[in-house]
């Protein structure tokens, strides 16, 4: 591992549509944001394992050798094919002093990088001797694939800390990414920690961290969408807290409780994927007004069948209400219950002060300050992309670069 470390950043992601659906076969379109997290990976010092996640206010650390044993005595299959055992997350849960039932942000996303750390030792060498500490620019817990964005960077340094990987870094460089062949294992092991903080992924955000652009996803297929046009949303944190495993959990019940109700509103989601697919892939590369009908259409029904699976808010239908006191047409985003709300803006508008000035019912500003913010999502292939804010080559997909420790990202890690 290069002795002054390696920063890794993986993108968070927006569904368009197919959230929930897409783990039951159905098709999802997403795409990565520019909103990033950051890994930054140093050689441990004195045998040691060191992760610091400031994010979710964990901060912990292990002697190598008790790793190593505990990974000898569990003995366990970490087959990265298979979801990893109850039995396994438990006995890792029991090490970490983790409550068994602990769903908490922090206990996950150590359950996560132990699990992680032991799985790809156990298959590419000895456990190594790390410090790592990860920080982001996305909320945790809102829906825009933060976790996703957690496991495919601790899955690039775990396989590049235990030689599975390469260092992708050439001299001189200060970006680059991996070979597919590479990507695709980090995908892989970054479903494995899905798997861990989700329950049951169906891998789509982990795709979109991992290859980054605009992609649709359908089983594992993972297909990047043709040249389509870039659209302006507007992303709204409702600032409520959820958990995507309990929200995907509750679905699954829905459907099993009501199948026949259930499943034709699934297939109605896979259409609507399909259909915005051939909307967008249809549009010109700078759409104007006439092109957004459909677009609106698409979310406002896909919006009230997140609502019949259960998975909306109040909160969300607030957003949804006041965005359409100004024309404009909002879904949730994600796992729903909360968190982060779209929606689409046409060429030319760009109502976010107007709606936190005036939106809202009696007069208050509905999108306090810090939790409406515009981006856009980057359809058009990374390499036609607008160069990135940070010297990223490709700014939507995951990449390394050397710690500059001098001239660190603009969101450097903290202390
Ligand atoms: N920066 C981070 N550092 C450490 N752990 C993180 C970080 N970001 C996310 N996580 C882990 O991911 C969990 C959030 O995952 P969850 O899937 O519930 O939300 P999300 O990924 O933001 O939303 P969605 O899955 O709907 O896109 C946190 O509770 C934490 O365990
Ligand atoms: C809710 C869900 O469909 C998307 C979460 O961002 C879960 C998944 O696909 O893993
Ligand atoms: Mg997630």
């Amino acid at each position: 591992m290069a002795e002054r470390g390696l920063v890794v950043s993986a993108p968070g992601k927006v569904i368009l549509h197919g959230e929930h659906a897409v783990v039951h076969g159905k098709a999802a379109l997403a795409v990565a944001l520019g909103l990033r997290t950051f890994l930054c990976l140093r050689p441990g010092g004195e045998g040691r394992l060191r992760v610091r996640l400031p994010g979710v206010g964990a901060l912990r650390s292990w002697e190598r050798p008790g790793l190593s044993a505990l990974r000898e005595r569990l003995g366990a299959d970490f087959d990265e094919s298979k979801p990893p055992s109850a039995e396994l997350l438990e006995a890792l849960k029991e090490f970490a002093g983790i409550p068994a039932e602990a769903s908490a942000p922090d206990s996950l996303a150590i359950l996560a990088f132990l699990y992680m750390c032991l799985a790809i030792s156990a298959k590419y060498g000895d456990v190594p001797s790390v410090d790592i500490v990860v920080w982001s620019e996305l909320p945790t817990g809102a829906g825009l694939g933060s976790s996703a964005a957690y496991a495919v960077c601790l899955a690039a340094a775990l396989l590049h800390a235990c030689g599975a990987i390469s260092c992708p870094l050439k001299d001189g460089e200060i970006t680059a990414r991996w070979t597919e062949e590479e990507m695709t294992l980090i995908n892989t092991w970054a479903f494995q920690g899905e798997r861990v903080i989700h329950g049951n992924p169906s891998g789509v955000d982990n795709a979109v961290g991992t290859w980054g652009g605009a992609l649709r996803f359908q089983s594992g297929e993972i297909k990047a969408l043709k040249r389509v046009p870039t659209l302006r949303i507007l992303l709204t944190n409702t600032k409520v807290p959820r958990s995507t495993k309990v929200l995907v959990a509750g679905v699954k019940e829905k459907i099993l409780k009501f199948p026949a109700i259930m499943n034709p509103v699934l297939d109605s989601i896979d259409a609507i994927s399909q259909e915005c697919q051939s909307v967008l892939e249809a549009m010109p590369a700078n759409p104007s007004p006439e092109h957004y009908p459909v677009l609106e259409e698409l979310f406002d029904i896909n919006q009230h069948h997140l609502n019949v699976i259960g998975v909306g808010h109040p909160s969300l239908d607030r957003l949804c209400r006041v965005t359409a006191s100004h024309g404009l047409h909002s879904k949730l985003t994600g796992a729903g219950g909360g968190g982060c709300g779209i929606t689409l803006l046409r060429p030319g508008q760009c109502p976010s002060a107007r709606l936190a000035r005036h939106g809202g019912e009696r007069g208050r500003p509905f999108l306090p300050p810090g939790t409406a913010w515009l981006t856009s999502c980057p359809f058009l292939p990374p390499s036609r992309q607008t160069p990135p804010r940070r010297p990223w080559k490709q700014p939507s997909e995951i990449c390394a670069r050397a710690d500059l420790s001098a001239g660190r990202p603009t969101s450097g890690p903290p202390g």
